[in-house]
């Protein structure tokens, strides 16, 4: 028998193959599983114009056969096989690929099922076998033969018996190495798992013995093992469905399988695109929070088909970080995929995918808010954090995709609302969106600051997320309205204007001056507050960066020592103010201990630590005696 080389390129290039590649030597099976596939295929379209041929399709299937004993892996197609011209074509020259000629050849219009391309997928054989035996017989020949290789010293061809065209693939599993454990691939659950993970939704059956324990025939309540012939794969790929035909409990159910989640999915979107790229999309919204979620640990992305086959678990381009929840599958024939199947030619195709994608979840959140308010909110609670990022990060870029999606809690409503709602809601004359910050809704609604704007009838929204405030002063305004915080140094607040010039009198002036003084440094100001009502006192912000602000950076590893400008404000019409009028005429002493109890409680009701805790507790001894 005569042995042929493979060509030298080829040669070098099934080196590279076995070695390099592929990033995970499991793919072989699911290249494997392709060709029989395609081979199938093949059958399928040639019985379209041979009429001698008829497809009847429960003849058609793969078989997958682990025998350990002999370290043998054989997987058995009723494809349309290979000639002995075929077979030296196909399998002696690498990057030759029989199945791209057949669709050139065939202009079959729906050719596209097919999936080879490259003429590399069966080397990936030799990732797992030393030797590789192919005993094929084609439609067109009554004779069948043996191909058979070793990898690295060509290969040869001989005739051989075959009852039925098609195709049987022996691999010869290589032995354990230190490094490498190749046993697994003879292991049933293994091979199970693998046909599962990328070959699911290969059309054709894919079967396969396996040990299955039943009670005995003789006694029920013993058990045996018993060899079973199953179906491993779902076939019909629930995408390709019709969507009419499909329930909410099958999404659930897909959910479940692919394992997107232990929760339930609270939303599913189902999307078929025939246009400029065809495509099919099953997305879904997780009813819960993955528990790593905001973690470093958490990596989005979407699983991606090309032909029903997966080429990527987890293909992070095709969602934007702030959808970065969504789980859920593509499947395309239009991807350029590259030699590994690993990764994509080239991302035109993707990005127009991703584009497409990034809207209908847009727009079927937007709808969910409309249409199921509740089952927002409920999204909202779990992954509105998210959002609230997106729009923050890259300098704002996806600020006007995501603003309407945004809800706060608001003081006048008691209950989540949308932007949209609240200027809706804006009265007559008001120019601003009033918020407040603070670490819970109630703590807000006790806040000497919010009291006046609440008692001239404006909403204020709630902020008590670190990154609500970060958001909002991204966004800036919305609907043209400016974002206002409460604590703003120009609150838009109409004043008694008399009221006004009496407490800023020269007197008061030099009242401030002095307490500025003595809080050495600690504020920038001291004035009266136009927005106190019943309370004495309130530490407000000039400039950019908030109180809320402040506590956030402080908190971070790497803080730059920010801090917000301090104003303290006093209600003028609080007695308290004329104790302090009072002490600065007669005692400066207890001007002092006044000064630095009132900022002390300003700190304490802002959620500030205290800078010196026991001398705050002497000086309220101090009073008390
Ligand atoms: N089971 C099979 N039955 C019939 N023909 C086969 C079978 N396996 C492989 N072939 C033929 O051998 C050719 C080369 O296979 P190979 O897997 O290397 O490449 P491919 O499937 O064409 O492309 P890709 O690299 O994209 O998988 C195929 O195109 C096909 O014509």
């Amino acid at each position: 028998m005569e042995k042929k080389q493979f060509q030298a390129e080829s040669k070098r290039l099934l080196e590279m193959m076995v070695n390099s590649i592929y990033s995970q030597k499991e793919i072989f099976l699911r290249e494997l599983i392709s060709n029989a596939s395609d081979a199938i295929d093949k059958m399928y379209y040639r019985s379209l114009t041979d009429d001698s041929l008829s497809f009847e399709k429960d003849r058609y299937a793969i078989y997958v056969e682990a025998d350990k004993d002999n370290r043998k892996l054989v997987m058995k197609d009723t494809g349309i096989g290979m000639t002995k011209e075929e077979l030296e074509a196909n399998l002696g020259t690498i990057a030759k690929s029989g199945s791209l000629a057949f669709k050139k050849e065939t202009e079959i219009e729906d050719g596209h099922d097919i999936i080879g391309q490259f003429g590399v997928g069966f080397y990936a054989a030799f990732m797992v076998a030393d030797k590789v035996t192919v005993i094929t017989r084609s439609i067109d020949s009554d004779q069948a033969y043996k191909w058979e290789s070793d990898g690295t010293d060509g290969y040869t061809i001989e005739p051989a018996e075959k009852e039925d065209v098609g195709t049987v693939i022996t691999l010869h599993i290589k032995e354990n190495t230190d490094d490498e454990s190749y046993d697994e691939y003879l292991e049933e659950y293994r091979i199970k798992a693998i046909i599962k993970k990328y070959s699911d939704f290969i059309r054709y059956p894919i079967k396969m013995n396996v040990t299955v324990s039943k009670p005995k025939e003789d006694n029920e309540d013993e058990y045996a093992e018993y060899q079973e012939e199953q179906t491993i794969n779902s076939m019909v790929p629930i995408w390709r469905k019709n969507k009419s035909e499909l329930k909410d409990s099958d999404y659930e159910q897909f959910y479940q399988d692919k394992r997107y989640g232990f929760d339930k999915p609270l939303e599913h979107i189902h999307v078929s695109v025939d246009g400029a790229i065809r495509y099919n999309a099953i997305l879904f919204i997780p009813e819960h929070t993955p528990f790593d979620y905001y973690s470093k640990e958490y990596e989005k992305g979407l699983e991606l088909y090309a032909n029903g086959v997966l080429i990527m678990e987890k293909c992070a381009e095709l969602l934007p970080d702030y959808f970065s929840f969504v789980k859920g599958m593509v499947d395309s024939e239009d991807l350029s995929l590259n030699i590994s199947r690993e990764m994509l030619q080239h991302d035109r195709q993707l990005k127009l995918i991703a584009k497409n994608i990034k809207s209908k979840i847009k727009s079927q959140l937007k709808t969910m808010l409309k249409k199921e308010p509740d089952k927002y909110e409920k999204f909202y609670k779990a992954f509105g954090r998210q959002l609230k990022f997106g729009v923050y990060n890259d300098f704002g870029a996806n600020k006007d995709d995501l603003q309407d999606l945004l809800l706060f809690y608001s003081s006048t409503e008691k209950k989540l609302v949308s932007l949209s709602d609240y200027v809706s809601r804006m009265k007559e004359g008001q120019t601003y969106i009033y918020y407040a910050t603070g670490e819970s809704n109630e703590r807000i609604a006790k806040l000497p600051q919010t009291e006046m704007v609440a008692d001239q009838g404006y909403e204020i929204l709630y902020f008590t997320e670190d990154v609500d405030e970060f958001a909002i002063k991204m966004l800036r305004s919305y609907d043209e309205k400016e974002f206002m915080s409460v604590s703003s140094a120009d609150l838009d607040i109409e004043t008694d204007e008399k009221q006004e010039e009496e407490t800023n009198s020269e007197e008061n002036k030099k009242l401030f001056e002095k307490m500025k003084s003595i809080l050495d440094g600690k504020v920038k100001d001291v004035r009266t507050s136009k927005r106190l009502k019943s309370h004495p006192v309130f530490l407000a912000a000039d400039g950019e960066i908030t109180l809320e602000m402040e506590k956030v950076l402080q908190a971070m590893p790497d803080n730059q020592n920010v801090k917000a400008e301090k104003v303290l404000e006093i209600n003028p019409n609080h007695d308290v103010f004329h104790s302090l009028k009072q002490a600065y005429e007669e005692d400066e002493d207890k001007l002092k201990l006044y000064t630095n109890l009132l900022y002390n409680q300003a700190l304490l009701i802002e959620g500030l630590p205290l800078e010196d805790p026991v001398e705050f507790s002497q000086n309220m001894c101090k009073v008390m005696v």
